[in-house]
């Protein structure tokens, strides 16, 4: 059972908060979107209305990564959407870091260092061992509690998701609370239940795809995307060069093959796009699959019409929709209605649900809204999805102290 901020008495307490603002950083450095941000103001509000000394603990980008940067403009922009100071620490774990956490005072708020700054904060532990890294040895001495409301994070056993709650008392935030109420009972959704996976992470898109037709939690899954084009090839489908060659790049080969191999599983279960778009004469073309190949230079960069009929048929009986990954190259305007006519129709589904942080902020950007439920998280909302336990909801379930 895991507790919330409900059973934590906040005032005069020092709070140690793991939230997600991983986020795009624009080329002078700053911010490029604060959605994830904004996400986590109603848990540190609550947090600082109600007393508590909040010390927040965050990543941003991987190590070696452009937007591998400090955590300086998030405190700067946490500090206008909860409209009081929110000092900027440079330092994680360090005398330095527990000093600035000690002299908080009641309703106070800073922000630590990028905890992938240290080398122990890209690896993954069990949370015994995640509890004797420098990071969480470090700064657990000056933490009375521990909240994680990092969802998008939590497909992660790395030290400061799943170490603290060893030592120090854990509780869940209000995001955490939110993602785990909604994506936590995907079983419990109506049928019948479609998931939609688009995008171009193939290997991923297949895996889910995989894990919910096995389980018996999908009734239908639609493709699009380049996973779509691939569930293509695997059907035995020529989409010429330039589609072939992309994927035989992006390293995705193989997965024709377990493509293949899912179609001989649940081919009736699985839809695949029945025609595609192309640039010809610098316009948007569409040919039907059987019409394909398209000229030699021409990839597929979008699902056409007939394709959005069909999956807009399935969409109209279904009672729940999960959808993952955009349809096409929806950042050129010539291809970006597969994503918006197939996620518009999927906003009149009784129940739907949209995973993916690059997928929530394409919609923004697109102005499609209405969804039931958009969560935080990219591939912590997938492993939900497929019903997987994450490691740190596991971490905060399994308190030591009871
Ligand atoms: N037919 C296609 N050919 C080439 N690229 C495509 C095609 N369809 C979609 N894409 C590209 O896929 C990318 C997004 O795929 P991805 O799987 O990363 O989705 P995502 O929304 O980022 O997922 P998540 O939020 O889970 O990280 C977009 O940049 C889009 O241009
Ligand atoms: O953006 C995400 O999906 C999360 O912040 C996790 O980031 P990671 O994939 O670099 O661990």
């Amino acid at each position: 059972m895991i507790e919330t901020l409900d059973d934590l008495d906040v005032e005069g307490t020092t709070v140690g908060v793991r939230v997600d603002v991983n986020s795009p950083i624009a080329d002078d450095g700053g911010l490029d979107d604060d959605a994830r941000l904004r996400a986590h103001v109603d848990t540190l509000a609550e947090l600082t209305d109600r007393g508590g000394r909040v010390a927040v603990l965050a990543h941003q980008g991987r190590p070696g990564g452009d937007e591998f940067v400090s955590l300086e403009p998030h405190a700067a922009r946490l500090a206008e959407l909860l409209d009081q100071p929110v000092e900027y620490v440079d330092a994680t774990f360090s005398e330095t870091a527990r000093d600035a956490v000690r002299s908080l005072d009641d309703g106070e708020c800073l922000v630590l260092e990028n905890t992938r700054f240290y080398s122990e904060e890209y690896m993954e532990f069990d949370p015994d061992r995640a509890a004797r890294t420098h990071l969480v040895t470090g700064l657990a001495p000056v933490l009375d509690a521990y909240v994680n409301d990092a969802f998008a994070a939590a497909h992660r056993s790395q030290p400061s998701l799943v170490g603290f709650p060893q030592i120090v008392p854990g509780y869940a935030g209000r995001v955490m609370e939110a993602e785990l109420d909604v994506l936590g009972s995907i079983e419990e959704t109506g049928s019948p239940r479609v998931y939609v996976v688009g995008g171009a992470k193939v290997s991923d898109s297949i895996d889910v795809a995989w894990s919910v037709l096995e389980k018996g939690l999908a009734d239908h899954v639609l493709t699009a995307g380049v996973v779509g084009n691939v569930f293509l090839i695997a059907d035995g489908v020529d989409l010429g060069d330039a589609s072939s060659d992309f994927i035989y790049d992006q390293g995705y080969w193989d997965e024709i093959d377990r493509a293949a191999d899912l179609l001989d599983a649940y081919g009736d279960q699985i839809a695949l796009p029945r025609d595609v778009a192309v640039e010809r004469d610098g316009d948007r073309y569409e040919l039907g699959v059987n019409a394909l190949p398209p000229r030699n230079e021409e990839a597929a960069m979008d699902v056409g019409e007939s394709t959005l009929e069909y999956y807009g048929r399935i969409l109209a009986d279904a009672e729940t929709v999960i959808l993952n990954g955009p349809a096409g190259v929806f950042e050129e305007d010539a291809f970006e209605r597969g994503t918006r006519e197939l996620y518009e129709t999927a906003t009149d589904v009784p129940t739907s649900i949209v995973g993916g942080g690059d997928t929530a902020s394409a919609l923004r950007r697109l102005g499609v809204d209405g969804f039931s439920h958009v969560s935080t998280g990219g591939g912590a909302a997938l492993r939900m999805l497929t019903a997987e336990p994450l490691p740190a909801v596991t971490a905060l379930e399994d308190d030591p102290r009871d």
